[in-house]
């Protein structure tokens, strides 16, 4: 379970996020929408231990992340599948190798690298790329990639930020499928998106935030109660 309870973090005069209150079970599938600026990734910074909070308290299972000592936010990190806006590759690795290192750094004993990589791969349908460099691959690719990444070290919670952004439709609904699947097996996700046909196609819980505050939590989902019905997308 996450659990925050009057979170807030403020930059300068800017609030980012003002007591945001919130509880999400395992399993469950969660949108943050919202405009562009209104706290979206400070939301799920806060979340994945990336970004400290101003004031309240924010719990991944019965951690307190505000109360975290260095090696403790690093434990509870690789606990997570965080998949950034920009995801980083090291440009002169290829696939494998940036896979690798990033094994190492999970502390995957070397003999299962193997086994774990063609998993992960295999399941966002990528394993034919592992010998090109980053920069060889589209935007897509790139992005499943990520998320293959992300899987590593299978974690109970993944955090994405925009992960359709700058993706054809296409492209958009096949990352889009490899969440539902995981989330269909339990995984619980969390996924900030500014693709409002997305949400109100595949619905689920929405989180909708408004400068900085959390002005719907609506467990039945879609972009907004004003959307129009017939935009959605045909799967
Ligand atoms: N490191 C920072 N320093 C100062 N202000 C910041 C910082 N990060 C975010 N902000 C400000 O906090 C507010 C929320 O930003 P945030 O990136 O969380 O919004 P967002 O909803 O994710 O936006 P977008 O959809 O454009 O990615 C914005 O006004 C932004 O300018």
């Amino acid at each position: 379970m996450i659990e925050l309870k009057n979170v807030t973090k403020k930059y300068g005069n800017v609030w980012a996020n003002k007591n945001i209150s919130c509880v999400i079970e395992q399993g469950e599938f969660v949108y943050v929408v919202g405009p562009s600026g209104a706290g979206k990734t400070t939301l799920l910074e806060i979340l994945s231990a990336q970004r400290s909070i101003d004031s309240g308290i924010a719990r991944i299972g019965n951690i307190e992340i505000e109360y975290l000592r260095n090696e403790q936010i690093y434990k509870l990190r690789r606990q997570l599948g965080i998949v950034s806006q920009k995801d980083l590759f090291l440009p002169r690795l290829t696939i494998k190798e940036n896979m690798e290192t990033c094994m190492s750094a999970l502390e995957i004993p070397t003999e299962k690298w193997e086994e774990r990589m063609a998993e992960v791969l295999t399941s966002v349908e990528m394993m034919l790329f592992i010998e090109r460099l980053p920069q060889e691959l589209s935007v897509g690719q790139q992005k499943k990639i990520a998320i293959a990444r992300a899987l590593l070290n299978d974690p109970p919670v993944i955090i994405a930020d925009e992960p359709t952004a700058n993706l054809d439709v296409k492209s958009a609904k096949e990352i889009m499928q490899i969440f539902f699947r995981l989330n269909q097996m339990g995984t619980t996700i969390i996924l900030a998106t500014h693709d409002s046909t997305m949400v109100n196609s595949l619905r689920h819980r929405t989180l909708e935030l408004k400068n900085g505050e959390l002005i719907r939590d609506d467990p039945d989902g879609g972009y907004s109660r004003f959307s129009d019905p017939k935009d959605v997308y045909v799967w």
